[in-house]
C-alpha cells in the first residue's frame, strides 16, 4: 500500500479532496461520466464539505455510498442523510445520488433493485473508503454472517451483511466492486487505525477485510 502521512488532518482533508476532484476530472474529461464511492461514518465530512465547493462538471458524476445502515433518513446513523448534508451541497448539488437505501423494513427485499440501478454506473472511478479500527471496511466486518460470500470474486455487487459490532443491518458493496475502482484511497486518523492497517497486511483477509483492497490502495492518514 501507499502510506501517506500528512502534518494534521486538516491538511489531510484539503489534499484528498484535491486529489479525488483531480482524478475525476480526468474520468470526466476522458469518458464523460464518472463514479465516486463514499464512506459513512464519522471521519469523511470535513473531506465531503471541501469537495462539494469544487468546480466539476458534477452533473455528469454519480455518487454512492461503499455501504449503508439499514436506517431510516431521519436516523443521526443514516449514512445516506450524512451525503445529503455534507457532499451533495453547493457546486455538487448537481451530482446523481444513487441511493442503497429505501424504505422497507430489510435489506434483502430491495437489494435486486438497488443491484440493478448501480451495475451501469460501475466499474467505480474513484472510491473512497473509511476503516474501523477492527479493520472493517465498507460494512464488510470481521466476522460478519456472509462475510466469506461477500469477499468472494463471485460475489453480486450488494450483499445484505449482519455482523455484532455493526448494529443495524447493513447493505454494503461487495469486495469484487470494491477491488474493481480505477482509483482507491483510504482515509483514517489517528494512532489506533494506523496500528491497525499495519496488523492487516499480515493478517487473512477474514480476520482484516480492508487487505482486499489494500494492494493498490493509497491510504491517507494524520493523527
Ligand atoms: O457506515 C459505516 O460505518 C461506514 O461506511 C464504515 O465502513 C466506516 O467507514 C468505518 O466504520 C469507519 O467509521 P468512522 O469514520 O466513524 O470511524
Amino acid at each position: 500500500m501507499d502510506f501517506k502521512t500528512y502534518p494534521d488532518r486538516e491538511l489531510l482533508m484539503v489534499s484528498l479532496a484535491d486529489k479525488i476532484a483531480s482524478q475525476l476530472r480526468a474520468i470526466l474529461d476522458r469518458e464523460g461520466r464518472a463514479t465516486l464511492s463514499v464512506p459513512g461514518g464519522t471521519t469523511p465530512g470535513p473531506v465531503f464539505d471541501i469537495l462539494s465547493d469544487i468546480d466539476l462538471d458534477w452533473e455528469h458524476v454519480a455518487v454512492v455510498l461503499n455501504d449503508e445502515r439499514w436506517v431510516p433518513l431521519s436516523s443521526p446513523r443514516s449514512n445516506t442523510a450524512l451525503l445529503s448534508e455534507r457532499l451533495l451541497k453547493n457546486k455538487a448539488i448537481k451530482a446523481r445520488l444513487l441511493p442503497l437505501y429505501v424504505n422497507a423494513p430489510v435489506p434483502e427485499e430491495r437489494l435486486d433493485a438497488l443491484s440493478e440501478n448501480l451495475r451501469p454506473n460501475l466499474p467505480i472511478s474513484v472510491l473512497l473508503l473509511g476503516m474501523g479500527a477492527d479493520m472493517h471496511t465498507a460494512s464488510l466486518f470481521p466476522g460478519a454472517d456472509r462475510l466469506q460470500e461477500a469477499l468472494s470474486d463471485d460475489a453480486p455487487e450488494l450483499m445484505a451483511l449482519r455482523a455484532e459490532a455493526a448494529g443495524e443491518p447493513r447493505i454494503t458493496m461487495t469486495a469484487r466492486v470494491l477491488k474493481n475502482a480505477m482509483h482507491t484511497h483510504v482515509l483514517i486518523t489517528g494512532e489506533e487505525k494506523k496500528r491497525a492497517i499495519e496488523a492487516a497486511q499480515n493478517l487473512p483477509v477474514e480476520q482484516a477485510p480492508i487487505k482486499c483492497i489494500l494492494h493498490n490502495a493509497t491510504v491517507h492518514w494524520a493523527a
